[in-house]
């Protein structure tokens, strides 16, 4: 059986697609949400958690990767599989959206970016060519093209220009992508809210020609209403049969609305970083675990669900760890967030291939309008 990197469509449903990414490490049903392992681990999880809750495939990132412990030492200790236990696929985001981030501790010019660690202070620089040798010795299965992610808003000529440049880091991430049987590099587009430098960047992109597209710039405060409206003209113009991953992304209704716009693949700190704050994702929607209503609530979290928290514990035990500021608060209910988006996306995708994915988004909404049981 070859394990030549593609992406299997096998049903359709509206613009939604429900599909298989067959990969060096393995295959992953899409469409998929991507825990984000951003250091080399998914905070407060074990992998074997991480297993357990049906994740395919996870995401680590360069910039953190390569301040700490510094990607020649993860080569060197085998590469990040081994260093993190999964062996399943690996997406590296190419740190551009980081190092955008750290404000005065970088220094932009139009070949890459200088900055200083936040951990140390530390000197460094990022560029198509380092970020690309950077996730290669990672053995990242999925490699992202080095790029700007601008804040919105910005001014249509700021954002053409962002995106333009991108663009020329992408045909340089390219030539500095060692292709090998089952691995592959995806390009991100950009160009913010404007249809038509969106149009550009996708031509740009397929020219070059990559196993992956992903929709970058979103997810940066311009709201659902905006983020739906760019996916509207964007996703039609990207290629049919190639898997589309939306960068940073996002709620379970964000997740819905989404892949009915024909994205197929997801990441977003929102499950786990919640999972820290005693924030409870359920099908009723999301509940606050501090509250004190809690108190004495003996029932699980949901009844719908197989995680550890669900099965073994009350609402009112989470209640009370998060209240002592247990370490084991964080655990269980990061463990359950991660079921639930997994749980999530499995149900999309069995209604996808019914084609009663219109009623499943329409029960979906009644039941998180519906609030708690
Ligand atoms: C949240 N919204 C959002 N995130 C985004 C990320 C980072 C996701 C990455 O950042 C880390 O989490 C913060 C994770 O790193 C593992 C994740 O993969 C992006 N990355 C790139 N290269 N280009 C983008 O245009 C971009 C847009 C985003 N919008
Ligand atoms: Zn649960």
């Amino acid at each position: 059986m070859s394990s030549t990197f593609r992406w299997i469509c096998e049903s359709t449903d509206g613009q939604a697609r429900a599909g298989t990414l067959h990969t060096a490490h393995g295959p992953v049903q899409t469409p998929t949400f991507m825990p984000v392992g951003t250091a080399g681990t998914v905070k407060a999880m074990t992998m074997d958690a991480v297993r357990s809750t049906g994740a395919g495939i996870v995401l680590g990132n360069t910039y953190h990767l390569m301040l700490r412990p510094g990607a020649e030492r993860v080569k060197r200790l085998g590469g990040l599989h081994k260093f993190m236990d999964w062996s399943g696929p690996i997406l590296t985001d190419s740190g551009g959206f980081q190092v955008m981030s750290l404000g005065a501790l970088r220094k932009l010019d139009q070949d890459g970016v200088t900055f200083q660690s936040h951990i140390d202070g530390s000197k460094h620089r990022l560029d198509p060519q380092r970020s690309t040798d950077i996730q290669h010795a990672l053995d990242a299965t999925i490699t992202m093209c080095f790029d700007e992610c601008p804040a919105l808003p910005a001014a249509p000529e700021a954002i053409a220009a962002s995106m333009r440049m991108s663009m020329r880091w992408a045909a340089r991430s390219r030539e500095a992508f060692i292709q090998r049987e089952g691995y592959g590099q995806f390009g991100i587009v950009q160009g913010g809210t404007e249809p038509e430098l969106r149009a550009e960047s996708v031509k740009a992109l397929t020219d070059i020609g990559f196993e992956g597209y992903a929709i970058g710039g979103l997810a940066v405060g311009e709201g659902q209403e905006l983020m739906f409206s760019t996916l509207d003209v964007t996703t039609p113009l990207m290629p049919n049969d190639k898997p589309r991953y939306l960068m940073g992304v996002g709620t379970p209704d964000d997740l819905l609305g989404s892949v009915m716009r024909g994205v197929d693949m997801f990441d977003c700190v929102m499950p786990t970083r919640a999972g820290r704050t005693a924030r409870a994702y359920t099908e009723r929607g999301h509940i606050n675990l501090r509250n004190a209503r809690f108190a004495l609530d003996a029932r699980p979290l949901s009844p719908h669900c197989d995680c550890l928290a669900c099965t073994r514990h009350s609402r009112a035990y989470l209640h009370h760890l998060f209240r002592a500021d247990e370490i084991l608060g964080p655990m269980l209910l990061t463990w359950h967030n991660l079921a639930y988006y997994q749980r999530l996306m499995r149900g999309i995708r069995a209604a996808i291939v019914d084609g009663t994915l219109e009623a499943h988004a329409a029960h979906l909404r009644a039941e998180w309008q519906a609030g708690d049981w």
